[in-house]
């Protein structure tokens, strides 16, 4: 299937999907879609706010495809598209939880995701966004000083938090002076704390809720610091976990396990780039697969998941 469908059909069907799926709160269409585009749609600002919508039709023809082919939580964009989208769709969280408790609670993956991040340190965002009330922690991170180049607090730290004014008491950044067991058992008794102090919710079967937790995917479909054929892919135990044998570098690691991933609000899956395609049709399309991919194990239980695919990651889904 080429990317054919024409622009008053991707409107027309987005619409339909948006207006099906009102109670994703990662999907809150119906304020932001535009009701006409040429003949049918314009652009509606959100209520009560003086932040606009992004064009969610215009430029990204391709992402109707996904009606045809049955995905329901799946949207394809340009890069450039993606960050528009991915930083509207965090506000209207950010701004929904704040106001139902007070807190936003955000688990932060290192890697490409935090580049897709950017339009959310720009206007509107960066002035209209409560961000003395976001508490961010990390999905995994690096066993590496704060500031090496591989830790995912330093790239997180340059390339988002040090532009938003999130009191540093909110930004829980691993231990760097404790070897990997250490870091991980003292990160979990933080986010017990949170927990027991309401600022993290509590999923129903007693796990820390975070309200969005951004994920990002490796080209081996992997997620946090899971890897395929991992051991700790079955952790159901540990809330926080650790390895030292890495198979992407470096090799001491702490992350979030399956349970705590799954026990999240809201789940945003960004993948980009076509070295990903593989990994991502496997996860989306493939039904004769044997073995599956930690990805596949992201499935929140009391939550929502949605995929934010670039063209590239995108590219193996719509062929015939
Ligand atoms: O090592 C890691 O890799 C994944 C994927 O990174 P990407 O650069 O391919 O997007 C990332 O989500 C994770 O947090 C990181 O530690």
């Amino acid at each position: 299937m080429a990317f054919s469908t024409t622009l008053t059909n991707s409107c027309t069907l987005q619409s339909s999907l948006f207006c099906a799926q009102k109670s994703n709160p990662l999907s809150l269409k119906t304020s932001i879609l535009p009701t006409q585009i040429g003949k049918n749609f314009v652009f509606q600002p959100l209520r009560h706010s003086k932040v606009f919508s992004p064009n969610r039709c215009v430029g990204k023809i391709e992402a109707s495809l996904k009606w045809e082919k049955g995905y329901k939580n799946v949207e394809v964009f340009s890069k450039e598209h993606l960050a528009v989208s991915l930083a509207y769709d965090v506000a209207q969280l950010s701004n929904k939880f704040i106001k139902e408790r007070g807190y936003f609670t955000v688990a932060l993956s290192g890697g490409s995701l935090i580049k897709y991040l950017r339009k959310l340190v720009e206007s509107p965002y960066a002035e209209t966004i409560d961000w003395s009330k976001w508490h961010v922690f990390w999905v995994d991170e690096r066993v590496v000083p704060k500031d090496h180049l591989e830790s995912n607090y330093k790239l997180a730290s340059d390339g988002f938090l040090s532009k938003v004014p999130i009191p540093p008491l909110n930004v829980y950044a691993i231990d760097d002076s404790l070897p990997p067991d250490g870091a991980a058992d003292v990160y979990e008794t933080t986010l017990r704390r949170l927990v027991t102090s309401n600022v993290i919710s509590t999923s129903t079967n007693g796990l820390p809720k975070f309200d969005l937790m951004l994920l990002g995917m490796g080209p081996d479909g992997h997620v946090a610091s899971l890897f395929p054929g991992h051991a700790l892919l079955q952790e159901d135990q540990k809330w926080v976990t650790f390895l030292t044998d890495s198979p992407k570098p470096p090799s001491e690691r702490i992350t979030f396990t399956f349970p705590v991933i799954n026990a999240s609000s809201n789940v945003a899956m960004v993948v980009t780039g076509a070295g990903k395609s593989t990994a991502v049709y496997t996860a989306l399309e493939d039904e004769k697969q044997t073995v599956m991919l930690p990805v596949e194990k992201v499935s929140p239980l009391e939550g929502e998941l949605k995929w934010y695919l670039d063209k590239g990651a995108a590219s193996k889904l719509f062929k015939e």
